[in-house]
């Protein structure tokens, strides 16, 4: 056992987090594994992160009590069958997989400690906002060494694992829907004459400025909106427009639908 963490799956929220855990200096880059079927991600992330990739996911089990499942939902029965032989009791398995519930990863891994994660992808600049839900067999140490990865990488709280749908429904998902939130605002932007490049800087930016200042004052956000509504202003007019089309009720709909798709995911 001479890793402190491996990844199996070096896909996109594996790379996020790693990065995440190496800038932070969590661990070093040689205090962590991954392994990862498809050949050029293996060299990629090798060469992009400095860490050790294999192809097979035994050697991994071989070389770390600490194991992230970062694979698909869809694959995960079929890599822990893959490493059962190799699982002790003392493995602390983390799963990122979004819908899988404990029950079913203990069924998969039945001597091992489980943790189940919802992570979100800006991991990788160290701005993920995280929850997680601790197995059966899971101790108070072991949510803390998955709460040191999480914490390194962003905000995480410990919830019911019945919430963790609705989690993913918030943050699991949400960068996807800010993402369109700037693309949006940067083509009003650039229907109104300003250039690609500012007005996606000046609508990310919106963004980052808005959500720091929840974070930071603990205001409410409706409070915060009512301060940018000048009386008979510029923002009132716009608020207009996004109540008249159904801003809040999209959203509100968009954080539903994907945590009801996270629940009917756990029942397979
Ligand atoms: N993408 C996101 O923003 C978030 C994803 N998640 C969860 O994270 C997990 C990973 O998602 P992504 O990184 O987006 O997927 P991805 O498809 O980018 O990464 C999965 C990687 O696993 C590799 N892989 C497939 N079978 C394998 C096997 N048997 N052994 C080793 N490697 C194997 C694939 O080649 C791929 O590189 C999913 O379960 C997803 O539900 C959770 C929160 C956010
Ligand atoms: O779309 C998905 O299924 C994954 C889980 C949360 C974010 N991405």
């Amino acid at each position: 056992m001479t890793k402190k963490i491996g990844f199996i799956g070096a896909g996109n929220m594996a790379e996020a987090m790693i990065k995440g855990i190496i800038d932070t200096g969590l661990y070093t880059s040689d205090e962590i594994i991954a392994s990862e079927v498809y050949a050029p991600r293996r060299k990629y992330i090798a060469e992009k992160l400095g860490i050790e990739v294999h192809e097979g996911n035994e050697v991994l089990a071989k070389s770390t009590k600490f194991i992230v499942l970062s694979v698909k939902p869809q694959q995960i029965e079929e890599v822990l069958a893959g490493i059962k032989g190799h699982l002790k009791k003392d493995h602390l398995i983390m799963s990122i997989a979004a819908g899988v519930t404990l029950a079913t990863l203990e069924s998969y891994a039945p001597l091992c400690k489980i943790i189940r994660v919802m992570p979100n992808q800006p991991c990788m600049v160290l701005a993920s906002a995280s929850a997680f839900s601790r197995g059966t067999k899971a101790t108070s140490e072991d949510c803390s060494t998955v709460e040191n990865v999480l914490k390194a990488v962003g905000i995480c709280y410990e919830v019911k694992e019945s919430l963790l749908d609705a989690v993913t429904g918030v943050s699991g998902s949400g960068p996807a829907y800010a993402y369109m939130m700037i693309e949006a605002l940067s083509d009003g932007g650039v229907l109104m004459g300003l250039s690609r490049d500012v007005a996606t800087k000046l609508a990310a930016q919106t963004l980052l400025g808005a959500a720091k200042t929840i974070l930071e004052t603990g205001e409410h956000p409706g409070k915060m909106k009512d301060i940018v509504c000048s009386p008979g202003g510029t923002t009132i007019e716009a608020v207009k427009v996004l109540e008249d089309l159904g801003l809040r009720s999209a959203l509100i709909n968009a954080v539903e639908a994907a945590a009801l798709k996270s629940a009917e995911m756990g029942k397979k």
